[in-house]
This record gives structure tokens, sequence and C-alpha cells, in this order.
């Protein structure tokens, strides 16, 4: 059910959004991704990206944690991503298949990330 984004804003960290809205932000020159539950315009970091712009591509519209993860990046990535925060998925998005809420809803994983208590 994509609604149109954002869905709303939250005072706390951003603006809220289904993630199939956030799938549909990708192209060859355009790229949100997910890390847990936040989402993150790196659009403008593309050609920058010392990994090269592709696996970016290639990680658009779906969690990135687990490739970012995979690649020795150091404690600076969690820096630069800062800039290029821009919120969070919605709490319907963030449940598995049977309905229930997954862990990255119920650890708050966005904020925990942000924090830097969750880690590369
Ligand atoms: C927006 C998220 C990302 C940011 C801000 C980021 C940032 C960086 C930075 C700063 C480096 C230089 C080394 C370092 O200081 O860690 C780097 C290297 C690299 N990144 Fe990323 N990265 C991101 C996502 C990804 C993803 C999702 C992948 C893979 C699927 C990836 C693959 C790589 C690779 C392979 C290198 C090594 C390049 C080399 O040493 O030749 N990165 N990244």
């Amino acid at each position: 059910m994509a609604t149109g984004f954002p869905l709303y804003g939250n005072k706390e960290s951003g603006l809220v959004f289904m993630l199939e809205d956030v799938g549909k932000q990708n192209s060859s020159h355009k790229a949100w991704l997910l890390i847990h539950k936040c989402v993150y315009n790196v659009t403008c970091f593309l050609e920058e990206h010392p990994g090269g712009e592709e696996v970016l591509l290639e990680q658009a519209g779906r969690d990135a944690a687990e490739s970012l993860h995979d690649v020795d990046h150091s404690t600076d990535t969690r820096e630069m991503l800062k800039h290029y925060y821009i919120g969070e998925i919605h709490s319907d998005d963030c449940k598995n298949k049977k309905g229930q809420r997954s862990k990255c809803e119920r650890v708050h994983a966005c904020n925990m990330w942000n924090s830097g208590s969750l880690h590369l």
C-alpha cells in the first residue's frame, strides 16, 4: 500500500515513509538506502562513494545493513550517514510475515543506530 510520501513528520527523527515508497526512489541517478529502519537519501553521495556507485544502487530500496556490515567500513561512515538521514520506515512495514513486530521495531533500531548503540 503506497500512500505517497512522506506519511507524516516524526518530531524526534524526521519523516516517516512506507517501504514501497522508498523502493520507488531509485533510478540510475537516485538512491535511497535503508539501514535497519532508517532511510537515507544517498543520491548526492553516489559519485563520491569510495566503493563505487554501483554497490549503492544495487542496495537501493532495500535494507543495506548487512552489506554495509560485510564491508570493512570505518566509523567515519556512521558520521557520514547522519548527513544523508531523511527519516524512518513506518512501523507497519517493520512487521514480519506473521504480523508480529520485528526486532528492528522492538528495539527502536533507528534511534539506536543513529546514536551509535548499534555497530557497523
Ligand atoms: C550510504 C552508505 C555508505 C556509506 C556512507 C559508505 C561509505 C564508505 C566509505 C567512507 C568508504 C571508504 C572506507 C571507509 O572509510 O570506511 C567506503 C568504502 C567501501 N564501501 Fe561503502 N559506504 C556505504 C555503503 C556501502 C554499501 C551498501 C556497500 C556494499 C554493498 C559498500 C561497499 C564499499 C566497498 C567495497 C568499499 C571499499 C572500497 C575500496 O577500499 O576500494 N558501501 N564506503
